[in-house]
């Protein structure tokens, strides 16, 4: 369990992190989404003890990170693919982390094996790609076997089987019973992913909710139609007191009914259908649209969007 509790930090005038109070649960993955800034890797980097909060506290299952006795055998972190010496093999890097954490060699070659560099293990990282570099990095988080796993940003630069794979270990991890914490700005990769969401922005908390409700509250639902009796469909939707909008390329978009009552309305009226079809809009037009938003504002104003009223507009859907 990671605990934080009015966390922040400020970086002189910048505010990176905004008092920011939640929990991180054993057995789920719990995503960790915002825009760019929003303070992620900063948070990550406080509770791996890489940087001090201005106030507040971070704990990880209870303790500060700085007392755990063998740091990674209680929490691994996947902070940036960089941090190995490019003259030291993958197999090398792991068995100086393995020693200094008081961890069996034979660990070295499982974790290996685990994210499928066994073949590439004595060549030395500077030749790693940016995949492979993100395989060695999830090697070393899991070289101490932790009941704690961070991941900011994981699946930058692996290739979609590298995508899927990272996608199944985080679910089976969290199976396991494991606390997984994963950061993102890809609303798609966290629907996939995450059971539980913490969303910022600003440094600000706009959201800690479980995946089905926030796709509950967030997406919306509506009803494609297509007509070639478009204006009379319109006339019995509105005397029906049913709401529809203009779609894409002569469609209609209906809210707040069903597939089965616009096309018995259509039937009982004679009207001929085209297309009738339920529609999800996805939760990352939702992320994008929040996000270019408050880009596009910052861009024309100079002025920061006050992160809650980016919270409010997300919440609310
Ligand atoms: N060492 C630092 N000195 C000054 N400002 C910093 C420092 N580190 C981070 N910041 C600022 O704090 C804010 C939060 O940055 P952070 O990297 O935590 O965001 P993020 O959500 O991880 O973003 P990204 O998705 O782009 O990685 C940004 O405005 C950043 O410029």
């Amino acid at each position: 369990m990671i605990e934080l509790e009015g966390l922040t930090k400020r970086y002189g005038e910048k505010v990176a992190v905004d008092s920011l109070t939640f929990t991180v649960r054993p057995g789920i993955v719990t995503g960790f989404l915002g825009p760019n800034g929003a303070g992620k890797s900063t948070t990550m980097r406080m509770i791996l003890g890489l940087d001090h909060p201005t106030s507040g506290d971070v704990r990880v299952d209870g303790t500060h990170y700085d007392r755990l006795k063998d740091p990674l055998t209680n929490i691994g972190a996947l902070l940036e693919a960089k941090g190995v010496h490019p003259g030291r093999s993958a197999y090398n890097h792991l068995l100086w982390l393995a020693q200094s954490n008081g961890i069996p060699e034979r660990r070295v070659r499982e974790v290996l094996d685990t994210v499928g560099l066994t073949t590439v293990a004595r060549k030395k990282a500077k030749g790693f790609s940016l995949g492979m570099g993100q395989r060695l990095g999830i090697a070393a988080a899991l070289l101490g076997d932790p009941r704690i796993l961070m991941f900011d940003e994981p699946v930058n630069g692996l290739d979609p089987e590298g995508i899927h794979w990272i996608r199944t270990l985080m679910k089976s991890l969290a199976a396991q019973g494991r606390t997984v914490f994963v950061s993102s700005h890809l609303m798609s990769e966290m629907a996939l992913t995450a059971d539980h969401l913490v969303v910022i922005g600003q440094g600000r908390l706009l959201a800690d909710t479980s995946m089905a409700e926030f796709i509950e509250r967030n997406s919306r639902s509506y009803v494609r139609v297509r007509s070639p009796q478009r204006e009379l469909l319109l006339d019995l939707l509105h005397g029906a007191g049913i709401t529809a909008v203009d779609g894409v390329d002569g469609t209609l978009e209906v809210d707040g009914s069903s597939a089965e009552t616009v096309g018995d309305l259509a039937a009982r009226s004679g009207v001929v259908l085209h297309e009738l079809s339920p529609q999800q809009a996805s939760l990352e037009e939702a992320f994008m649209q929040l996000t270019a938003e408050s880009v596009e504002y910052h861009a024309h104003t100079g002025a920061p969007v006050p992160p809650q009223q980016w919270g409010d507009t997300w919440t609310k859907g």
